[in-house]
């Protein structure tokens, strides 16, 4: 799948009453890494979400490939072409890290087991695989979240707060699989509170400056 141009329309947020932005309007362009950054509170999860079409925009539009991400056909394609792993990740105590991948990643495409342990051993969780994930560490159960990455061929990744509870050793790999997946033409829009000005060519939106 080869991802195709995103653009925000005079996107506007409001929740509770209360306007977090309006007026977001920008272009993403394939291979782009767009880091949204800012104060706690300033929008950041609530623009993720309205991207990932988990919550509802107070006014404008999102376009993908020149279509409307918010209904019909257009919507239908970009929930094929956009794979978002919120700050919560929607991993399964119960189940063990190679139940809850196959899963996540059946929602989209049924993934062989194979598959499903080469990612879980690109995230250093291979010998975890048959452990209910309640009881693993919080950075592991984020690895767990994060072997998507690895797994699904999604070309729009929208990651919250990616980083969070990663040592450095991951956060070094995540890094790295992020760069590789923008030069092969992906599209990545994430928060993180964690500094990317290693990184090369990313793009920051800062939701402090924009009321
Ligand atoms: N479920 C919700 N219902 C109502 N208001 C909410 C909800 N979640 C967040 N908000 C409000 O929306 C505002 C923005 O929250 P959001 O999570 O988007 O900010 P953020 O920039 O991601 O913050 P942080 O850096 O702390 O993660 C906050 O003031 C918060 O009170």
């Amino acid at each position: 799948m080869k991802p195709l141009p995103v653009e925000l329309d005079s996107l506007a947020c409001e929740r509770d009453q209360r306007e977090l932005f309006a007026s977001l309007s920008l272009r993403l362009e394939p291979g782009e890494i767009l880091q949204v950054a800012g104060p706690n509170g300033s929008g950041k999860t609530s623009l993720l979400r309205i991207m990932a079409g988990l919550l509802p925009a107070s006014a404008g539009e999102i376009h993908y490939g020149g279509r409307s991400v918010f209904h019909g056909a257009g919507q239908e394609d970009w929930r094929r072409h956009r794979l978002f792993i919120g700050h919560a990740p929607a991993v399964k105590g119960a189940l063990t890290a190679e139940e809850n991948l196959s899963w996540l990643c059946a929602l989209s495409e049924p993934v062989a087991v194979e598959a499903i342990w080469q990612a879980l051993e690109q995230v250093g969780l291979r010998g975890f695989e048959d452990i209910p994930c309640h009881n693993l560490s919080a950075g592991q159960h984020r690895r767990v979240a994060l072997a998507r990455l690895y797994l699904e061929r999604h070309p729009v990744w929208i990651l919250d707060e990616p980083f969070t509870a990663i040592d450095k050793a991951g956060v070094a790999a995540l890094e790295k699989h992020i760069v590789k997946h923008a030069a092969l033409g992906g599209m990545v829009i994430m928060t993180t509170h964690h500094g990317l000005e290693h990184l090369p060519g990313v793009r920051q939106l800062d939701m402090g400056q924009l009321n």
